[in-house]
């Protein structure tokens, strides 16, 4: 727990001009990683859909899978401010369910705070999740959970018009009481008008270098997907071709027998042998009945 990262600590960031690192995380072993290696906030997305469930887009995932996958992060998690995001249909159709379902990822997944996308039309629903204390994440641009209202993942806001509507969406967002925004896919200069224009922290993806953080879905940056390779996203690392050429090695040695070898194998205990009538006469002293312990 070692200087938790809070609210104030990514706002403190923001007017320090240190950069926020955001990666998305699904379970305790990631995040132990990801919190060691220093990331200041860990997302549950809904992109868990895609990467996780192997579905096309996040409409299918509920409530109760960002729990779970919240619990499981939050075990793994000391440092990191954990987040949870809100899935398609958990806050659209009325305020009341917005904050009934922002409470379950807070009470029984162990959120921090939750995120939702949408602009200026959800600044009653995020109201109504601060003043129940819990923080929110806006999350505006290219938001997965419209994929069909935008015609698939487009980039936002390139003329004025809609760049100027992802200002005043991101302004609203502030007034509501978020205490940060996630610009994903936008031209760089409209995020970097965006952030120079709010006090909370800004936080992009696809979205260009002027933003207060980055966020990344991990599997992305880590190369698990090849066939995923869209412009914004840069691999840090190759694992699809990595975690497939420690599996072909394994596949080999066990079609060979080289697997497993007599390192990785047990033995039987060694047993003291009886002394010949001795033995007869006291058979508990010289290890017939009695288990050994301490050896593997
Ligand atoms: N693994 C993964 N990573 C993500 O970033 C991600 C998900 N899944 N699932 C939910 C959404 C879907 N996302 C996407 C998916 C594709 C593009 C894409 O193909 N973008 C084009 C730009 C298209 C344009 O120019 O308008 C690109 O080439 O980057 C963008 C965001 C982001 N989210
Ligand atoms: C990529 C981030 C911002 C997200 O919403 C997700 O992973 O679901
Ligand atoms: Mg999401």
């Amino acid at each position: 727990m070692a200087n938790k990262v809070t609210i104030h600590t990514l706002r403190k960031m923001k007017q320090a001009g240190e950069r926020i690192g955001m990666l998305t995380c699904y379970d305790a072993t990631f995040a132990r990683i990801l919190d060691g290696a220093g990331a200041e906030v860990l997302l549950v997305g809904d992109s868990l859909g895609n990467v996780f469930q192997g579905e096309k887009t996040t409409l299918p995932v509920t409530v109760d899978q960002i729990i779970y996958h919240l619990r499981a992060v939050c075990r793994g998690t000391s440092r990191a401010h954990v987040v949870g995001d809100m899935p398609f249909m958990s806050y659209q159709t009325s305020v009341d369910e917005a904050v009934r379902n922002a409470g379950r990822l807070v009470a029984e997944g162990g959120a921090e705070a939750v995120k939702l996308e949408g602009g200026a039309d959800f600044d009653e629903v995020i109201r109504k999740i601060v003043r129940a204390g819990i923080p929110v994440m806006g999350h505006i641009g290219l938001t997965p959970q419209s994929v069909h209202r935008m015609g698939g993942y487009v980039i936002q806001g390139r003329d004025e018009e809609k760049a100027k509507k992802l200002l005043d969406d991101a302004l609203a967002l502030e007034a509501a009481g978020c205490y940060s925004v996630v610009l994903e896919g936008i031209p760089a200069t409209v995020a970097e008008e965006i952030t120079s224009k709010l006090s909370i922290p800004t936080i992009g993806i696809g979205a260009g270098p002027s933003c207060d953080g980055q966020v990344l879905v991990i599997y992305d940056l880590l190369g698990m997907d090849p066939s995923f390779s869209p412009k914004f996203v840069k691999r840090y690392a190759q694992l699809h071709e990595t975690i497939g050429g420690a599996v072909r090695t394994y596949l080999e040695e066990v079609k060979s027998a080289a697997f497993p070898s007599e390192a990785h194998s047990f033995q039987m205990t060694p047993q003291v042998r009886s002394v010949p009538d001795a033995g007869a006469e006291l058979p508990g002293l010289y290890g017939g009945s009695k288990a050994q312990t301490g050896s593997n």
